[in-house]
């Protein structure tokens, strides 16, 4: 499978170096929206920057190139994407986090929150920690577990960022350590005691992994998908 790469920083390094092993061939790499040509792909990987996705989406999408986005931070533009994505008759996967590790994890944070919603004396917080050169706050992942919360925990409407608890929000602490790849935790806090989930990523290995598999999988189909039709859990 011949593949572009829209981003080539730390996550599409270590992406071509795992598409390389399992047989496939970069044919762009690029850091940049100008200057090459997407028809030469049959699949396009965008891990870049919020500001450019949308762009290098949509370009994809205007060529029938079937692309897979893991870049975060802006969502604001999806149902845009969706609906151009359906215009054009493209193939488009966007997940905040492509690890299997996290995939499952989003599994157990939907299955915990609705057995923790019939517990009214347990409050839920969250906290990620990323790399301080992390543009966006809080991380997709963080936004993904927040929705799945909100979708089974009666008692949740909204999430906001930082560490006040107020009625019906979840609070979302964001922590920038140096070279963090990526941790998400969930609290549940009562007056006698916590219950706590968490994921640690060890390195970017699982999201890079994740994105070929996707990559792979989506080849020949038309239509929009997630990693869960990907993986087939859930
Ligand atoms: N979904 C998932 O599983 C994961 C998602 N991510 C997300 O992926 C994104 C990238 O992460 P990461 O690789 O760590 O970040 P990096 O900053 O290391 O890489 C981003 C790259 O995108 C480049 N870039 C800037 N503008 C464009 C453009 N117009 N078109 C193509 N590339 C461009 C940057 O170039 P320059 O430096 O020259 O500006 C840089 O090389 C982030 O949004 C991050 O949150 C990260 C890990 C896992
Ligand atoms: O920027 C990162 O590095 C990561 N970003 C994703 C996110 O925002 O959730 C996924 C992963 O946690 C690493």
């Amino acid at each position: 499978m011949k593949i572009a790469l829209l981003g080539y920083g730390k996550m599409g390094k270590t992406i071509e170096k795992i598409a390389i092993d399992r047989g496939h061939e970069i044919v762009i790499k690029t850091s940049d929206e100008d200057g090459y040509d997407i028809t030469k792909a049959d699949v396009a990987i965008d891990f870049s920057v919020p500001n450019a996705a949308f762009f290098n989406i949509v370009n994809c999408f205007k060529h029938q190139v079937p692309v897979i986005s893991g870049t975060t931070g802006w969502l604001d533009n999806y149902n845009k994407a969706i609906a151009i994505c359906e215009e054009e008759k493209g193939a488009f996967i966007y997940a905040s986090n492509f690890s299997l590790g996290v995939n499952i994890f989003f599994e157990l944070n939907n299955y915990l929150a609705k057995m923790m919603g019939q517990l009214k004396q347990y409050e839920v917080s969250m906290e990620e920690i990323h790399h301080t050169q992390k543009l966006d706050a809080p991380s997709g992942t963080a936004i993904s577990l927040a929705e799945g919360i909100i979708k089974e925990h009666p008692e949740y409407t909204n999430w906001k960022l930082g560490n006040e608890e107020t009625n019906k929000t979840i609070p979302i602490t964001a922590k920038r350590i140096e070279n963090v790849p990526g941790t998400h935790r969930i609290d549940y806090g009562s007056h006698t005691d916590t219950i706590s989930i968490t994921h640690t990523a060890h390195n970017r290995e699982g999201f890079a992994l994740g994105a070929v598999i996707a990559a792979e999988w989506i080849l020949g189909k038309t239509g929009v998908f997630a990693m869960k039709d990907v993986l087939n859990i859930g």
